[in-house]
């Protein structure tokens, strides 16, 4: 386990920001962080890269306890970085600011020169070598901030907002870089986002806050597997009796009458036709919408009350009204079982 968390809380002047009971991190995963303005994302990431500490509970990483003395402090920093929301570069060009973190841990110059080179490049800032750090746009200080974090080969990159302040096209290629590290270099990566789409895109893992706590999204949805039927190119389940989803290949052999299912009503696609790309699709009708902070809620009655969440921009460009029929798109990533 990369992060095991336990009875953690953060508080600030009487006030509790973070409050996690229970919170199991894997390694070499993506995880996306979402949740309101003030849910409390920043001030998890900084207690995940050890740049701040809880008030109480327990931290471990890699299976060892964070005990917070400098020393051992220098030694997890050095395995973790946390790409800012708004890096700074600092006057000086570009390479300098590269160079810098990989000067500290006494890598000689000639082996620095290749590595900055090289994380330039694979952010495609390459032409940027000896431009001013402080005079690039907030795109390009993203891209430079994220190879000055690549540098180093982090086992985990921590990204707050990593596509705040930048542009459609600088979007694409920074989730990119993301996804290739991450398969490439098997880079843990946590990052926080208000973007459904990117989570939806990049992350296996979601972890939603909601004031500090950790909201148990998925258990909004759990059936129970009723009636399994394995097939020759897949595995048929019904759900509470009601409906069937179909998953296909042999990847699910755990899976048997009174598994529970759990469906991430995060990654349930919705709307007026059906979505070729999701696995499963139900057609049903709308029975409550409900807002939370800047998530909507929507519960479906397709046949099983299934609850999908949308953000505002999502909510508003569908516009569902109660009673309105429409079709759910379950894709393979909304599904967990357990026993
Ligand atoms: N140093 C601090 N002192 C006092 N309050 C703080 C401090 N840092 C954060 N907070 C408060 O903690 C709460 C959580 O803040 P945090 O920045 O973690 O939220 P967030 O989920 O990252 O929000 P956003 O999406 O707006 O970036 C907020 O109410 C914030 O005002």
């Amino acid at each position: 386990m990369l992060y095991k968390i336990r009875k953690m809380t953060k508080t600030f002047k009487n006030r509790t920001i973070l409050n996690l009971e229970q919170l199991d991190i894997e390694k070499g995963k993506i995880y996306a962080l979402v949740g309101a303005n003030g849910a409390g994302k920043t001030t998890l990431l900084n207690i995940l890269s050890f740049l701040d500490k809880p008030h109480t509970g327990q931290l471990d990483f890699c299976g060892e306890p964070v005990l917070y003395g400098n020393h051992q402090l220098l030694k997890l920093r050095r395995k973790v970085v946390l790409l800012d929301q708004y890096p700074i570069l600092f006057t000086g060009p570009v390479w300098k600011n590269i160079e810098f973190g990989l000067k500290v841990r006494s890598i000689p110059r000639a082996q620095c020169k290749k590595r900055v080179e090289e994380v330039l490049n694979l952010v495609g800032m390459g032409d940027f070598f000896h431009a001013e750090g402080h005079k690039l746009s907030g795109g390009e200080t993203k891209r430079v901030a994220l190879a000055r974090a690549l540098a180093i080969e982090p086992e985990v990159l921590l990204c707050d907002e990593p596509t705040a302040n930048v542009d459609a096209e600088n979007q694409a290629i920074i989730l990119n870089i993301l996804q290739q590290i991450n398969s490439e270099q098997k880079t843990s990566i946590i990052f926080a986002t208000h973007y459904l789409s990117q989570m939806r895109r990049l992350a296996s893992h979601t972890l939603t806050l909601e004031h500090g706590h950790l909201s148990q999204q998925k258990k909004e949805n759990s059936y129970t597997c009723t009636v399994i039927t394995r097939k020759e190119n897949g595995l048929l389940c019904y759900l509470n009796d009601a409906v069937s989803l179909f998953f296909a290949g042999n990847s699910h052999p755990e899976v048997e009458k009174g598994t529970k299912i759990h469906i991430d009503p995060l990654r349930i696609s919705i709307g007026k036709s059906k979505n070729s790309l999701a696995e499963n699709t139900l057609r049903g009708v709308v029975v409550k919408i409900e807002q939370n902070n800047t998530l909507i809620r929507i519960d479906m009655d397709c046949g099983l009350r299934i609850r999908v969440v949308l953000t505002k921009d999502e909510y508003r460009d569908l516009q569902p009204q109660v009673g309105e029929k429409l079709q759910i798109g379950i894709p393979d990533e909304a599904i967990e079982f357990s026993p």
